[in-house]
């Protein structure tokens, strides 16, 4: 038996918590063989919320669920964590821009990439999830300068997924033969997804769908605004593939992708004119715990320009945080 891998996970009470904490004590994010103990975050208030999950989860008996508790403290949730997925944050209501969020969730991830920089393992794998979340990644890496950059990264799987599902449903093929897709940037409208070098089954996906006027006006607009179709539908945020999204992110990053291109936000190193550090969605392929940039790739004068809109707005959001750091 392998011993148990310390999960943290903060916003533990909410919604995205309620569809994540299940699967990560079933060992669909580290493995079938692979005990966890989760290490649950959340504000005083809620503490009473988590503890009914927590009776929920114990009521599972899920055989690799080794232990948990819960905590309003950072310094104990992340006491020794090996994986901390930051999920507790304000989420966007119906109407509500973005970029209003980013005042109220900066101070969040100070704290919180202090706490980690203090007491998570020194190899800790650390998922933004909580909006905006390239920038609250940015926020927590700045934060916590005793740990390596490398080790934080910002959720944009969930945008991938969609735009894999996009693109399955537009040339009639299963999501699981596209590969080599991967979405450029930050995860917000401006992201940029990009199939000009995805293959299904062997063939050149742009060349089956062969239709710029899709992907510039009805591709990117869908994915890129699906995150306000659901909330306009739901009156909530989209929380299950979310989830299944962050689930998604940590599995390919601690067991690996076997060649497969996934995207992640990571520190950028420079490449493809990213100014280092600024926290982007990236093509990678991950391999004994390690995230690994697709390098090389062409950049033709479309994708500059998608690639350029959604840096700026990140470097925007970069100086309106640059005080608290
Ligand atoms: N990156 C992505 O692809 C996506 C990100 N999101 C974001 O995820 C975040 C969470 O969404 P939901 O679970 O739907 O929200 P929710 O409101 O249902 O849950 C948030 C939880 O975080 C807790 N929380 C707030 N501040 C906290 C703090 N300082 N420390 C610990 N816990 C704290 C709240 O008490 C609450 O229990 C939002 O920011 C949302 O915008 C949502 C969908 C996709
Ligand atoms: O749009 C939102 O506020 C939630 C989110 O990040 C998404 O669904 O992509």
């Amino acid at each position: 038996m392998k011993s148990p891998v310390r999960v943290a996970v903060t916003g533990a009470a909410g919604q995205i918590g309620y569809a994540l904490l299940f699967r990560i004590a079933s060992g669909e994010m580290l493995g079938k063989d692979q005990p966890v103990i989760l290490q649950l975050l959340d504000l005083p208030h809620a503490q009473t919320a988590v503890k009914g999950v927590m009776m929920e989860l114990q009521d599972c008996a899920f055989p690799l669920l080794a232990g948990m508790f819960t905590t309003d403290n950072p310094e104990e949730a992340f006491k020794d964590a090996q994986v901390a997925i930051l999920v507790g944050s304000r989420p966007r209501s119906k109407g509500m821009e973005r970029a209003d969020l980013l005042q109220a969730n900066a101070e969040i991830f100070t704290v919180q990439g202090a706490a980690l920089n203090k007491v998570a393992d020194r190899n800790v794998k650390v998922l933004v999830v909580g909006n905006p979340a390239n920038t609250n990644a940015y926020i927590a890496m700045k934060s916590a300068p005793d740990l390596p950059a490398k080790n934080f990264t910002a959720m944009l799987r969930l945008d991938h997924n969609r735009a894999l599902s996009q693109v399955a449903e537009k040339t009639g093929t299963a999501v699981s033969d596209i590969e080599k897709l991967c979405v450029w940037g930050n995860h917000s409208p401006t992201m940029y997804a990009d199939y000009r070098f995805a293959t299904v089954n062997g063939q050149k996906v742009k060349d089956l769908i062969n239709d710029q006027d899709w992907n510039a006006n009805v591709f990117l607009p869908t994915v890129g605004k699906r995150g306000a179709a659901i909330i306009e539908a739901r009156g909530l945020s989209s929380a299950a593939s979310a989830a299944n999204a962050a689930i998604d992110h940590i599995h390919d990053w601690w067991l690996g992708t076997d060649g497969k291109w996934v995207t992640m936000g990571i520190p950028s190193d420079g490449a493809y004119g990213i100014p280092e550090e600024t926290m982007f969605g990236f093509p990678v392929t991950c391999e004994n715990g390690e995230y690994k940039l697709v390098e090389g790739l062409e950049i033709d004068d479309f994708s500059r320009e998608r690639i350029n809109i959604t840096l700026q707005e990140l470097e925007e959001e970069k100086a309106g945080v640059a005080h608290l750091l």
